[in-house]
């Protein structure tokens, strides 16, 4: 077996390769927009999943939800409020949102961590961190044999908002209002494929309403489970 070299903290021809062919095929996509940020590569795209997808997903994200833990393996008290909701690949409408995700970026199927749901009811928030992997905490060495670095984030929007709720990107002072159905994919590395600090993000405590999200993080190597 071949010893994969840690350079998960710098710049990567192989991840830069990935972005440049996500970025090309997003950018080519006349249903996707570019959300006009100088430091992150971000898109959008409304109307990804319809209203019937998102009821039946809310659902099963009920049915299922468990308080949020973050990587440190404990149950946050006050980081990440939210609840989760690790969703069956074999289920047929999660297995087919994986592929549309997939079919939209370009990004292989293998190296999509299973789909993540997360309820967050009024008050609960997810405070600022980053998606990749920071090359300094303990859990990076256990990452790095199972697929390595995470490059993009698909997020959709399974519920309007009645307040609050947006995910928020501060370092690029801006942040996106929930509009059910729709996708946001962002790049958390940079362009040469080395973590973007940019990308940190938030999401905002909901005032109001009830916000529910689907989430999937993709690994720069295919995947270990
Ligand atoms: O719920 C959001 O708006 C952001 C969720 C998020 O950052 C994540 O799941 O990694
Ligand atoms: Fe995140």
């Amino acid at each position: 077996m071949n010893e994969i070299v840690d350079d998960g903290g710098t710049a990567s021809p192989a991840r830069a390769a990935i972005g440049d062919r996500v970025r090309e095929k997003l950018n080519r996509n006349p249903l996707v927009s570019r959300i006009d940020s100088p430091h992150l590569e971000i898109y959008g795209r409304q109307d990804f999943l319809g209203a019937e997808e998102c009821a039946v997903m809310r659902a099963i994200i009920d049915a299922g939800a468990q308080p949020s833990t973050l990587f440190t393996g404990r149950e946050n008290a006050d980081y990440r409020t939210s609840h989760s909701c690790n969703l069956d690949r074999e289920d047929p409408l999660v297995h087919a949102i994986s592929a549309r995700i997939c079919a939209m970026t370009g990004l292989e199927p293998d190296h999509g961590e299973t789909l993540q749901g997360q309820r967050y009811t009024q008050g609960q928030e997810y405070k600022v961190h980053c998606d990749y992997f920071p090359v300094n905490a303990s859990y990076w060495p256990d990452m790095r044999k199972t697929g390595g670095q995470r490059n993009w984030t698909a997020m959709i929007y399974l519920s309007p908002v009645e307040g609050g709720g947006e995910t928020h990107f501060p370092r690029c002072e801006f942040m996106v209002p929930p509009i059910e159905g729709m996708i946001l994919i962002w790049n958390n590395l940079k362009p040469d494929g080395a973590p973007n600090p940019y990308s940190l993000h938030a999401a905002r405590p909901v005032a109001q309403g009830t916000k529910y999200v689907v989430t999937k993080w993709f690994r720069e190597r295919p995947w270990v489970r």
